[in-house]
């Protein structure tokens, strides 16, 4: 939690009774003024047309905070909501995007606890509910400018910081902004956090909390909240469904839809256009757009975090020319703040992003919004066309539509008062880039993996979209929106019955398996760790429950082996495959060189594939490739090399070759030869017995002389002395019992041990396996070392 004093001005010092004066009466005034305000507010028509902030009853301190920020004139939606709200009606606002719904709402819950004379003493005063974590620090952000003379204290609760440390600071504060998710843990878990006594529950994009699969956590944040408060729901796309007012119990709430009877439920400053391109020339069309508006900010909408990330990855390379960013809900909470301020402060970017993510948020002059994967229903079109023409600023927007999803989707943005027009790329602009995604896919095995995630994850998504009159995948060129992303050919995949995208998409990222692309924003920690029964879920419950699992390894088996041998037996084996990607790997010499990429597998992997001639490799398992970084192992795979002898003139020779069969012949027969060899060969080994047999002798011989002289030295260097003290004396010595009782008694060596202070994060049983280690060391270590390993075993030993 991000806890601020709203209201942080350093207050003047005053000393001893003076102060008490100055304190009772700013009392006094602000009590009268409190009292002042309160009238105004009642007499207040809340018809009214009021155009100016100075023309409302708000405290001085509001005024001057609103000011400071530079906001004089109201909104149509601040203008026709505020004197409601500041009159404590429950409220339900719907009015377009960009069109200042925050304040409508900011300003209300400023002034309502100001009114009220609330401090920390009263506990949590208002909450502000926020479908997404940027969102709700947009909200905070505006917030601590227009309440920067105000003395609240002011928190963001939306996870992604220590539990521990927003729990101590949650107490202490009067409003709080918060998603949901995180909101309910604490909730439930925060012992001294009162909210009894809250005045005001807002929710903001209200439909979107409520359909993106906060329903529960909203329903339980509600429980735990007095009924006797003032609720405020806003939205760009409102419903008046009555389940939702029931689950919020609002009271009596004033409807204000600004833009209900406008001609379009979007800003009249925004251009709206869409182009018919088929699947298969999307990305050419993007590109080619993008390359020809360098200067321009945009936002490019998708599908899915994967999407998003191959079409950032793949741009990135390709270079056109304008700074890119990237923003899905995959992203660790720092990255994502880090991404979003930098596009804020840019003049020129392109950032492509997904739906969850970028709802709500106000990028400053965003000049278009590209919506390149078509949004499941009219109200995703609006919010993602509304980043741009905000606030009476001018703006663009594009739709890329598949020829199939054309009469669909017209007829759903025309039901909503969307009105769109038909625009074509200029053809002499438009350039393809097929080819180099190919080639980079190619050269890439992660751009083409992650290639392949995306189209998987674009296809499930057409797959489970609601509205078939938009969405009919069999219309779909598949295959050839796979070779547009360099992919030589379409990823097979299952589909499960009764998924609803909607739900999919939306439902908090830790209810669904780590395969499915979510950026819904209520993760909580528990959430996170636990499934549904409460009981721990590791990864390897999580990978079990993953789908499609085995699409990608099959095929990628399939591209691997078209690839690199050309031959299907590669991937015989694939059936088995769990969710493993192989890769083969001729094994040749200068791959067995560079160990630290592609590397063989030995053991049962390793086969010969047919057509190179030589052993490849197939790794199914990081383990196996991991297993073989080491060098040793390497070496084993290797081939063995042989020995050479050298001729007189210097030519090499194996050392055993096959003679000629003619001259054998002429040295007689075989037989003979034979019998002649050995003949002579006992010979040479006899002479060489001999010869062995002399040398050991002598080497015996001259050992015996060297003990008799160093036994001579010794004794004639001493006194008549017990032979067994005379070593230690020989060392230095001056008392053999020195020596004896420094050494251990067998019993002693014992205790000694049991002695030892333990290390904190030692038990017994490491001990004991320590000593059984050190007992199967010396065991393993074989009495005549034989090779290179046997050689390291016992130096490792020895060290020991
Ligand atoms: N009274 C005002 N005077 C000047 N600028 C304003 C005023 N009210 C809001 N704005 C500006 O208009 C922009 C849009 O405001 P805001 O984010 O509140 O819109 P919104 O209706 O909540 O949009 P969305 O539905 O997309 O979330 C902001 O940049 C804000 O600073």
């Amino acid at each position: 939690m991000a806890p601020h004093e709203v209201g942080g001005k350093p207050k003047p010092k005053h000393s001893g009774r003076g102060k008490q004066d100055v304190r009772s009466l700013k009392r006094k005034r602000d009590g009268e003024d409190i009292e002042k305000l309160q009238q105004s507010i009642e007499a207040l028509d809340p018809k009214a047309e009021i155009k100016e902030f100075s023309d409302l009853p708000l405290s001085h301190i509001t005024a001057k905070g609103l000011d400071a920020s530079r906001f004089t004139t109201l909104t149509d939606i601040q203008s026709k909501s505020l004197p409601f709200a500041l009159k404590g009606r429950d409220i339900l606002g719907a009015a377009k995007t960009g069109s200042g719904k925050t304040l409508a709402f900011l300003v209300p819950v400023l002034e309502n606890l100001y009114r009220q004379k609330w401090t920390e003493l009263d506990g949590l005063g208002a909450l502000i509910i926020s479908p997404t974590r940027e969102l709700a620090i947009q909200i905070f952000e505006v917030l601590r400018k227009i309440g920067r003379y105000h003395t609240f204290s002011a928190g963001l609760v939306i996870g992604g910081r220590s539990l521990q440390e927003e729990k101590e600071r949650l107490g202490k504060m009067d409003i709080l902004v918060c998603t949901p998710g995180r909101m309910l843990q604490h909730m439930d878990q925060t012992v001294d956090f009162e909210v009894n006594n809250l005045q005001m529950l807002v929710l903001d994009e209200a439909d979107r909390i409520m359909d993106m699969g906060f329903q529960s956590s909203v329903d339980a944040i509600v429980e735990h909240l007095p009924k006797q408060r003032q609720t405020m729901l806003f939205s760009a796309t409102q419903t008046k469904k009555v389940s939702d007012l029931a689950r919020l119990s609002l009271r009596d709430p004033e409807y204000v839809s600004v833009h209900e009877a406008a001609a379009s439920a979007t800003p009249t400053s925004l251009q709206q256009f869409y182009v018919l391109t088929p699947l298969a020339e999307k990305l050419d069309t993007l590109f080619s757009f993008i390359r020809s508006n360098i200067k321009a900010k945009i936002i490019v909408f998708l599908s899915s975090g994967k999407q998003v990330r191959f079409v950032y990855e793949s741009f990135r390379h390709l270079q056109p020319g304008i700074p890119l960013l990237h923003l899905h809900g995959r992203q660790k909470q720092a990255a994502r703040l880090d991404i979003t301020s930098k596009f804020s402060a840019s003049k020129n970017s392109c950032i492509f992003a997904t739906d969850v993510v970028a709802r709500g948020l106000d990028f400053p002059a965003v000049d278009w919004v590209i919506q390149l994967d078509c949004p499941e229903d009219a109200d995703t079109y609006i919010h993602r066309v509304g980043r741009t023409a905000r606030y009476e600023r001018a703006g663009k927007a594009v739709l890329f539509l598949d020829p199939s999803e054309e009469e669909g989707m017209l007829k759903r943005l025309a039901h909503k008062k969307v009105p769109v027009q038909r625009t074509k790329p200029r053809e002499k602009k438009q350039q393809s880039i097929k080819n180099q995604l190919q080639n980079m896919c190619f050269q890439d095995p992660e751009l083409k993996y992650l290639g392949q995630k995306a189209f998987v994850s674009y296809t499930r998504s057409l797959h489970i979209q609601k509205d078939k009159e938009v969405f009919k995948l069999s219309e779909y060129d598949l295959e050839g929106y796979a070779a547009s992303m360099g992919l030589p050919g379409a990823p097979k995949i299952k589909f499960q019955k009764g998924d609803d995208a909607k739900n999919v998409k939306n439902a908090p990222r830790a209810l669904l398996s780590s395969d499915d692309e979510s950026e819904a924003e209520a993760e909580t920690e528990t959430e996170k760790t636990k499934g549904k029964k409460g009981e721990v879920r590791t990864k390897y419950d999580r990978m079990f429950e993953r789908r499609n699992q085995d699409v990608l390894s099959g095929h990628y088996s399939k591209l691997v082996a078209d690839h690199t041998v050309g031959d299907s037996h590669a991937d015989a084996d694939e059936d088995n495959d769990f969710l493993s990607v192989k890769r083969v790997i001729p094994l040749d010499d200068e791959d067995i060189g560079d160990a630290s990429t592609d590397l063989p597998a030995s053991g049962p992997a390793a086969k010969v594939i047919p057509g190179i001639g030589k052993e490849a490799i197939v790794i199914d398992s990081k383990r196996r490739e991991k297993l073989l970084k080491s060098k040793k192992k390497l070496l084993k795979l290797k081939d063995k090399g042989t020995k050479l002898v050298f001729d007189a003139e210097g030519n090499p020779h194996q050392m055993y070759e096959l003679e000629d069969e003619e001259d054998f012949q002429k040295r007689g027969p075989a037989e003979i030869q034979r019998a002649k060899f050995l003949e002579e060969e006992a010979i040479r080994v006899q002479e060489a017995d001999l010869d062995d047999r002399e040398l050991a002798k002598s080497k015996k011989r001259e050992k015996r002389e060297k003990r008799k002289a160093r036994e001579a030295a010794d004794m004639a260097g001493s006194d008549e002395d017990v032979p067994g003290l005379v070593a230690a004396n020989s060392r230095g010595q001056d008392d053999a019992m020195e020596l004896l009782a420094s050494l251990p008694l067998a019993d002693e060596e014992e205790g000694r041990a049991t002695k030892r202070p333990k290390k904190w994060f030692e038990d017994d049983s490491d001990d004991e396996k320590k000593r059984s280690k050190k007992k199967a060391r010396v065991l393993e270590a074989p009495d005549e070392p034989e090779t290179l390993e046997d050689l390291e075993a016992l130096a490792a030993g020895l060290l020991d």
